[in-house]
């Protein structure tokens, strides 16, 4: 009797085992030919359907072309054989950006133009593009939203003035030159292209960011429903997400950066050349969230929300790693500020004793 039970059992194991594994195939043969069908497909649509990304002969307007990453994406297009305005408020260093894009271009036709403004002021950001459209003759096609800056601190030790700083210039910054701009736009009956800078510091937050990160959320926001509303109108919408980039800003950051933010972003980073040319590469493939590096495609795929992936190869795999990457990074971020706390207590132990 015993004997007869643990036969139908081990039968009812090896049913349950054998569906399993056929089912597996079943499921595994499926997702194959699901991809290879997508990239089949997406490659046809490409072929009958050419991206619509071509800076030559279109009016390149970029807020922190002075210098940094603006100025990048400003020699980039350049080269591309677009005509470029760039505003920031220093004169001399946008005098200085302006010789290097002229340098850069491929035609004397090109127009390369600078506009003295302060974008964090509604005013100023309508006069700048006002400026900008009476020097070329006509309203800029690509407007790029790069100018912005990083206050660095702890919460107790910032200012609610940096707060207010931080979120006029990079997020309202942004707003007031995207929608002059996308007014612009409407009147000219310009399809053109919108591109914001929002930080990989928008998709994980850490210690350090309490004042730049909340702006750069906003204008991720903000971009995020621009994309959408703007569809009523056939502009475009992208959104930048860089990593750490090698530039004067960014030097100047690291100077009053807390200990351990300093440590969990370390000092190394893209080059402002690099980030452009992987920005650029992006906005030609028509993504709408772009970012430079692996480790932001990881951050970028647990963060897209209902957003359109990029790849829905690397978004699979990237899903796949974050169960991985995110918890160890944010169990070492952890662990590095609670041995910075437990040093802390330390030390006021050793004051007490004194
Ligand atoms: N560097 C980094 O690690 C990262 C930077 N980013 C973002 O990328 C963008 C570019 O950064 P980066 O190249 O490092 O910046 P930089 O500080 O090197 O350059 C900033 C540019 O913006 C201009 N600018 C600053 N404030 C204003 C203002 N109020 N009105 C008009 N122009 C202004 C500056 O010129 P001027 O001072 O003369 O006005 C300059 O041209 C920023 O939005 C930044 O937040 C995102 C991720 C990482
Ligand atoms: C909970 C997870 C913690 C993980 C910490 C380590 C992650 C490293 C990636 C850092 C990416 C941030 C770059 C943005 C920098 C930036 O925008 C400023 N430099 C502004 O100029």
């Amino acid at each position: 009797m015993e004997e007869v039970e643990t036969f139908t059992s081990r039968i009812g194991l090896n049913y349950v085992i054998s569906n399993f594994v056929s089912t597996f195939y079943t499921v595994s043969i499926l997702l194959i030919w699901i991809s290879l069908t997508y990239l089949i497909l997406k490659k046809v649509y490409a072929y009958f359907v050419p991206s619509n990304w071509n800076p030559k002969g279109k009016h390149v307007y970029i807020t922190g072309g002075s210098q940094g990453l603006g100025k990048s994406l400003a020699i980039q297009l350049a080269k591309l054989g677009a005509d470029i305005t760039i505003v920031a408020r220093k004169i001399e260093v946008l005098r200085l950006a302006s010789d290097e894009i002229k340098a850069a271009r491929i035609s004397e036709k090109q127009k390369v133009n600078y506009v003295v403004g302060d974008v964090s002021s509604n005013e100023s950001a309508i006069n700048a593009l006002k400026e900008a459209t009476r020097l070329v003759g006509r309203c800029p096609e690509y407007v790029f939203t790069i100018a912005g800056s990083s206050i660095p601190g702890y919460l107790l030790n910032l200012d609610v003035k940096q707060y207010e700083t931080q979120m006029k210039l990079n997020y309202l910054g942004t707003v007031y030159t995207i929608k002059e701009a996308s007014r612009l736009m409407l009147e000219a009956n310009v399809k053109g292209k919108l591109i914001t800078c929002s930080s990989l510091a928008a998709l994980v937050g850490f210690i350090g960011y309490s004042a730049y990160s909340p702006s750069k959320h906003a204008v991720r926001g903000f971009s995020e429903i621009l994309r959408q509303e703007m569809l009523l109108y056939d502009i475009d919408v992208h959104c930048l997400f860089p990593g750490s980039i090698l530039t004067e800003g960014f030097n100047e950051e690291n100077k009053i950066k807390p200990k351990i933010t300093l440590e969990l972003e370390g000092t190394d980073g893209m080059t402002p050349e690099a980030v452009a040319r992987e920005s650029i590469k992006g906005l030609s493939k028509g993504e709408t969230f772009i970012v430079c590096e692996p480790l932001g495609e990881i951050f970028l795929a647990c963060g897209l929300g209902f957003l359109p992936c990029n790849n829905l190869f690397t978004h699979a795999i990237c899903i796949g790693l974050s169960w991985i990457v995110c918890p160890a990074l944010r169990l070492y971020s952890d662990f590095k500020v609670k041995q910075e706390r437990n040093q802390n207590l330390k030390q006021k132990d050793k004051l007490k004793k004194n």
